[in-house]
């Protein structure tokens, strides 16, 4: 089984992160060109856009690649579990002095990409007619330059937008890293314990003591992953011990009604991992 990890750039730090929470430690990896075996999963270091292109081919197994890297390789039908780290959001944006309004002004322009295929198919769907430039470096300048009328590119903060005086036209989608990989048994303990520990990220674990008589309007609430679990107190029936899992999003808005039940000790904790 051979997985390719980001050999550099905005994806790798956070991969390492993940895999050595999953059990398969960083310190084995190297960057670029480097290969190691952890757990019988071969794992290569290499630029996401080329493992997308191996992937594509059938070189590869399986890759932390990334929404829009995935797309542009025509990968969406494989297998994929969104890992809720470098999220942005694909935009069309031209300089916010050029009058235009649409993306339908944008008919005969020339619009700049590191995402040619996603840039050709979006503006065919719009039935927009526009030359699509294939770029490999930064995107930034080349509109004020007059290189091209418009660009297709990733936005996070909005910061270089602004500083390069562009406004978006239009949203295309969102995206964020993504583990993807074809069908193949081999890769079962790596999906089990990628999606483990994803979902425990956007859990958490709840305690608390409650008065006995306020069980029955907790349990109603219905939060949690299943209903909670009641324990008793040793040598108090006024009280339980319960505990359940939570939405992280939602945490605080839970304890608060959990403190209006009259819960007291209560404790929160980020789980290493959740299995449903
Ligand atoms: N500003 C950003 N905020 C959040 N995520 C981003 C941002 N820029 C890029 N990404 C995400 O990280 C992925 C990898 O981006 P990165 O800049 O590391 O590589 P790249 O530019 O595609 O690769 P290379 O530099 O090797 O051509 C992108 O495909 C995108 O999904
Ligand atoms: O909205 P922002 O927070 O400003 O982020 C968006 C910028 O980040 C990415 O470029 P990156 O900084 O990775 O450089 P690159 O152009 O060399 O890929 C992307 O291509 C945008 O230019």
């Amino acid at each position: 089984m051979r997985v390719a990890l980001p050999s550099r750039g905005r994806l790798r730090d956070e991969c390492l992160a993940l895999l050595a929470h999953a059990g398969y430690p960083s310190s084995v990896f190297r960057r670029s060109g480097a290969w190691a075996t952890v757990q019988g999963v071969e794992f290569i270091e290499m630029r996401p856009r080329d493992a997308a292109a191996a992937l594509s081919v059938g070189q590869l197994d399986a890759g932390f690649l990334s929404t829009d890297i995935v797309a542009e390789h025509e990968l969406d039908g494989l297998a994929s579990t969104p890992l809720g780290f470098a999220r942005s959001t694909l935009v069309v944006a031209s300089r916010d002095d050029d009058g235009r309004k649409t993306v339908a002004d944008l008919d005969d322009a020339v619009v700049a990409t590191h995402l040619p295929r996603i840039a050709e198919k979006y503006f065919a769907e719009h039935h927009v007619r526009v030359r699509v430039l294939e770029m490999g470096g930064a995107l930034e300048g080349v509109c004020a330059a007059g290189i091209a009328d418009a660009i297709v590119d990733l936005r996070e903060t909005g910061s270089s937008l602004a500083s390069n005086r562009l406004r978006v036209l239009d949203v295309i989608r969102p995206c964020e890293a993504q583990f993807v990989r074809r069908d193949s048994g081999g890769l079962d303990s790596l999906v089990l314990r990628v999606e483990a520990v994803v979902a425990a990220r956007r859990q958490r674990y709840v305690m608390a003591h409650l008065p006995t008589d306020n069980v029955d309007e907790l349990t109603e609430m219905r939060f949690g992953l299943a209903a909670p679990t009641v324990l008793p107190l040793a040598g108090r029936d006024d009280m339980v011990a319960i505990h359940f899992v939570v939405g992280a999003d939602e945490l605080w808005v839970r304890l608060e009604e959990l403190r209006r039940l009259g819960a007291t000790s209560i404790v929160a904790l980020a789980p290493e991992a959740v299995l449903a």
